[in-house]
């Protein structure tokens, strides 16, 4: 039996639906081995952050070389990042181990408001990882950091996409859960050949902590098991969309996303059928 393996690079999210925590469950949902370096542990739950404490950037080289001298990840992604020292750190090992199935999660702010990435460390992140991802996946507020201008609309999108693509990404995923159109969600990839639109209807729903973390780990699983990233894409909606839909309701603040979802639905779709 063939595993495929993924690797995420992010922090640890103690309230377990962002981060580590809702990468490694996406992962294992869509049927792939899931490993991770931490960046960062932070202390947080559906009501927010209470606090953060990065790793000593040792430590994250540490954890990258212990996955790359042993179990060769078919894909890879990064979420929290935090410094620039880290980023660096992590661009380094990534070109050593010639990971080129790299998603970019360019995480910035929790949906509370509290960084996950420290202000002067935006430079760094397009310097020394843009470059090297095959996607990536900011929100709306990230794209306008990276690509330098608002965006209020679709067409935006589409300039924006195309500059943060001039960064060195081959592909871009602008995600929309940030802006709705007539109760649509549309997340816009590019790939430097032609604009392709996601669209699902907004879902009014408060608990959507993490919802960028799940839809970048599903789009990470999906390269890894070999699909390309036109194909990846879909599936992951698809992924967060049941997430969402499917929400759990837990905790009094923005509630985890239902990671069981997807995968409960594909199974019940498969006993009806027989
Ligand atoms: N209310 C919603 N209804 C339907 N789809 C949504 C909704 N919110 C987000 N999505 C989808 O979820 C995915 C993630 O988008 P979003 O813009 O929320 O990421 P994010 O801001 O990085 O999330 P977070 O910072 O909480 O991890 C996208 O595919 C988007 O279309
Ligand atoms: C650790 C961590 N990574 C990413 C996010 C963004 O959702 C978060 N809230 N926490």
């Amino acid at each position: 039996m063939n595993i495929y393996k993924a690797l995420t690079i992010a922090g640890s999210d103690s309230g377990g639906g962002a981060g580590i925590q809702a990468d490694l469950k996406t992962f294992q949902e869509l049927g792939v081995y899931g490993m991770s370096a931490l960046t960062a542990v932070t202390a947080q739950n559906t009501l927010g952050v209470q606090g953060v404490y990065p790793l000593e950037p040792a430590a994250v080289a540490q954890q990258l070389d212990s996955v790359g001298e042993d179990l060769t990840p078919d894909a890879v992604k990064t979420g929290m990042l935090f410094s620039s020292d880290i980023i660096r750190t992590v661009a380094d090992k990534i070109r050593q181990y010639g990971w080129n199935n790299l998603v970019i999660d360019p995480v910035m702010v929790a949906k509370g408001g509290s960084s996950l990435l420290l202000r002067e460390a935006v430079q760094s992140l397009i310097d020394h990882l843009l470059p090297l991802a095959l996607v990536t996946t900011p929100n709306i507020p990230e794209a306008e950091i990276l690509a330098d201008m608002s965006i209020a609309n679709l067409q935006d999108c589409e300039e924006a996409a195309k500059r943060i693509r001039q960064m060195g990404s081959q592909s871009v995923v602008i995600k929309g859960g940030h802006g709705s159109e007539n109760g649509i969600v549309t997340d816009v990839l590019y790939d430097g050949r032609e604009f392709v639109y996601m669209e699902s209807p907004r879902i009014d729903t408060r608990h959507t902590h993490g919802t960028g973390c799940t839809y970048s780990a599903a789009l990470t699983a999906e390269l890894a098991k070999g699909h390309s990233a036109a194909e990846a894409v879909r599936t992951a909606k698809a992924f967060i969309r049941a997430a969402i839909e499917d929400g759990l309701g837990i905790g009094s603040g923005h509630g985890p996303t239902n990671h069981f979802a997807y995968g409960r639905r594909l199974r019940a779709e498969g006993s009806e059928r027989q």
